[in-house]
């Protein structure tokens, strides 16, 4: 799943992962991560989500990674908001009051660049990336965020029946990934899921509260 990959997909408007509506799970679940207003949460592989709008309506500060310039010029467009565009070693960064977007390649992000943050919200990141990338992003993720906690959401499916993205990750591999890290809470396994599927499998969206062990 390489960069020109998922530059395509969105040249062709392939973006069936992007909901037109504000996830459910993350309305339902974001409590859990019992944040203070302002805080920093960190959207790994965020796209153009209406999440983040969400997000800013509550006080929260964003953060997130993107590769696609177009995904993040759309994404300002639809947040109304005018951005400041600097350059900042390997990526394109898109800043306003309350956000901060890099656009370039997640493993390239450092700890440095990215700067504390107090929790990361991973909605169909990890389920994007097949399981040699899934095992250097846990890795690469864990090390810049400094095990911050993170509310997850997931797919679980039968992942012969088709291929991904999004690809299939239960419940047992989002332990084997994170368990010496984290506790690993299962909140949900809705079956209701609004987007982003190819409709060959019954899948089902988990969600899962990851604090810090
Ligand atoms: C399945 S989509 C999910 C987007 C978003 N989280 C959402 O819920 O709508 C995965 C996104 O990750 C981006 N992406 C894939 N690999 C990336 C990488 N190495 N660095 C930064 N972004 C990446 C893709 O362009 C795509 O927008």
């Amino acid at each position: 799943m390489d960069l020109d990959f998922w530059n395509e997909r969105w040249e062709k408007e392939e973006i069936a992962f992007h909901m037109k509506k504000v996830n459910p799970m993350l309305i339902k679940y974001f409590h859990k991560l019992n944040l203070a207003q302002k805080k920093r949460i960190f959207l790994p592989l965020c796209g153009k989500t209406l999440d983040i709008a969400w997000l800013l309506s509550k006080g929260y500060s964003i953060v997130g990674i993107e590769l696609n310039k177009d995904a993040i010029d759309a994404l300002f467009h639809e947040l109304n908001i005018t951005p400041l565009i600097s350059k900042e070693n390997d990526f394109v960064k898109y800043s306003a009051k309350n956000i901060d977007i890099y656009v370039g390649d997640f493993f390239k992000m450092s700890a440095e660049i990215l700067k504390p943050i107090d929790a990361i919200y991973d909605r169909a990141a990890l389920v994007a990336l097949p399981l040699e990338m899934r095992i250097e992003y846990v890795s690469h993720l864990l090390n810049i965020t400094n095990v911050a906690p993170q509310l997850l959401i997931s797919y679980d499916y039968e992942q012969n029946i088709m291929s991904g993205p999004p690809f299939s990750v239960p419940l047992s591999e989002i332990e084997h990934h994170y368990s010496d890290y984290y506790e690993i809470k299962l909140l949900d396994e809705n079956i209701d899921i609004p987007s982003g599927l190819k409709r060959k499998s019954q899948a089902i969206e988990t969600v899962c509260i990851l604090h810090n062990s």
